[in-house]
């Protein structure tokens, strides 16, 4: 009898399929018939004959999970934009795309039955993705995404590298997600006054829209290293929550903005904001009504945020506010002494006889009193007038940073010109520099002389208008030296006459 190749492969197959067959019947009646506790007890011994010969374990999170510290299937979410963010761009060959509120774009992140490898100090994992269909129906209170399956991811790595996972990993794989949240997140633009928005049955002081200011420090004209000490400067503070905590200080920093109008200071804090992902809230403090509901507003400030107070000198005028306080109390004689002596006490009074936000309110915001604690805020003024401001609101500790912005001289002009023109060197950038080393003109009008007016208009006829608007006002401004010297030399004849 002669055995042929495909006889022994039918054979082989044949004994195959009996043997699923037999293992699937006892698998049945193991299933159907063998009480609870005995099978729980079987799988826990093969599970443990498994394990010796499997040094990997695995940790799954689940899609409908109950956490205790975050939200139901908090943590499923975040793993999900962690591996989202690692790997749709990359590694993943089959991506889901999901569309999240109050995000900016689309979120990819890994499709069903997809695996990627992970390095962390040097360590290799796997991630993967799977799909369980439960066996029996359970009654949830909490929507579910999808009534079939539960969506769940598997994270692989040997024995060995449990501490380094369970210690490290899992909080960077935490720490990372959240940091591409607020990345990918759509920021706002707060403002008080007007209106207010309903959360649920509360309103809160604030309303606002999506912010999407286009300004960053690359197109912010002033000098480069003045510049750069500022990002550094702002980056420092994003990355310094634990040294805040270690030296007992409240996790927020103070930027004074000052210089004459035009010089970009209103521009600067959009860039700030785009440069650390942060959302702002423009505090229009004359519709404040008093430090009560200044507090409030403040308490509703969430953490990576700005806090504006535009043209402070303006909004209010706290140095003859504080000189009046001190006038009130010496004419109050019922309680003067105590009130003369003390300011803080004095501003209480004044405050009750009805006066808006006083400096002491102001000063109180300012040391984070009333800012809520977990912190990460800017607060930035701007004025065009430093002399202005009361000395106490302006002091470093308060005010950490002061930052002048002046007019622009040649640096500034070359991020304008490059902005405008895309344009780095021109044979006219030694005259407009000697121009714009003698004459003082803001960057607001310098960009406004490279803006085109019309079809016509291009990098050289606007390079001409700008050196046509300097010389003019280096006649003007020679026209008004000349003018004044004259009438300085008439007054001092008509004193010696
Ligand atoms: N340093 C700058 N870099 C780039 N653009 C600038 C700069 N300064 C001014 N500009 C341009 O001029 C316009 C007005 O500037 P901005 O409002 O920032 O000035 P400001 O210093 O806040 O003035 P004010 O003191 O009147 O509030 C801006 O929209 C911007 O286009
Ligand atoms: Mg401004």
């Amino acid at each position: 009898m002669r055995i042929t190749m495909s006889n022994l492969m039918g054979g082989f197959w044949a004994s195959l399929g009996s043997t699923v067959a037999s293992m699937m019947f006892f698998w049945a009646i193991f299933q159907h018939y063998v009480p609870e506790q005995l099978r729980a007890f079987v799988k826990r011994q093969v599970q443990k004959l498994l394990n010796l010969f499997y040094p990997y374990v695995q940790i799954t999170f689940q899609e409908n999970s109950d956490d205790d510290v975050l939200r139901r299937g908090e943590v499923f979410s975040l793993v999900e934009t962690y591996l989202g963010s690692c790997f749709a761009s990359g590694q993943a060959k089959r991506l889901r795309a999901n569309y999240i509120k109050n995000s900016r774009s689309i979120r990819l992140t890994l499709d069903d039955y997809e695996e990627v490898i992970d390095t962390f100090h040097g360590v290799r994992l796997w991630w993967s993705s799977t799909k369980t269909y439960p066996t029996t129906t359970t009654v949830s209170v909490y929507p579910s995404s999808n009534s079939d399956y539960i969506r769940s991811f598997r994270l692989t790595f040997h024995h060995s590298h449990r501490e380094l996972v369970t210690g490290t990993y899992l909080n960077h794989v935490l720490e990372e997600a959240k940091a591409a949240r607020l990345k990918n997140r759509q920021r706002k633009l707060f403002t008080n006054g007007a209106g207010g928005t309903w959360h649920g049955y509360n309103k809160s002081k604030w309303c606002h829209v999506a912010f999407e200011h286009p300004a960053t420090f690359e197109t912010l004209a002033m000098d480069p290293k003045k510049k750069q000490d500022i990002m550094n400067d702002l980056v420092t503070f994003t990355k310094a929550k634990d040294y805040y905590a270690k030296i007992g200080k409240t996790w927020k920093r103070g930027y004074l903005l000052y210089g004459p109008p035009g010089t970009g200071k209103s521009t600067m804090i959009p860039a700030m904001a785009n440069l650390l992902s942060y959302d702002v809230y423009d505090l229009e403090i004359t519709a404040v009504k008093d430090n009560t509901e200044l507090r409030k507003l403040l308490i509703e400030t969430t953490s990576k945020s700005i806090i504006v107070i535009e043209d402070i000198d303006c909004s209010l005028d706290l140095t003859r506010q504080r000189k009046m306080v001190e006038a009130n109390s010496v004419e109050k004689s019922g309680t003067t002494q105590a009130s003369a002596a003390d300011p803080v006490k004095a501003e209480k009074e004044n405050e009750k006889d009805g006066s808006k936000v006083t400096l002491l309110g102001l000063l109180n915001m300012i040391d984070g009193l009333w800012s809520a604690c977990d912190g990460e805020r800017l607060i930035v003024f701007t004025t065009n007038f430093l002399d202005k401001l009361d000395p106490a609101l302006t002091w470093r500790g308060r005010m950490d940073m002061h930052i002048e912005m002046s007019y622009c001289r040649f640096e500034a002009f070359k991020v304008l010109v490059k902005n405008y023109w895309d344009l780095s060197e021109h044979c006219v950038f030694g005259t407009i520099e000697k121009l714009l080393e003698e004459i003082d003109m803001t960057p607001a009008d310098v960009s406004e002389n490279l803006m085109p007016k019309s079809a016509n208009d291009n990098a050289e006829t606007c390079l001409m208008t700008l050196i046509n608007a300097l010389e003019k006002t280096n006649e003007a401004s020679k026209v008004k030296t000349n003018a004044e010297q004259v009438r300085g030399e008439d007054v001092a004849d008509q004193q010696h006459g």
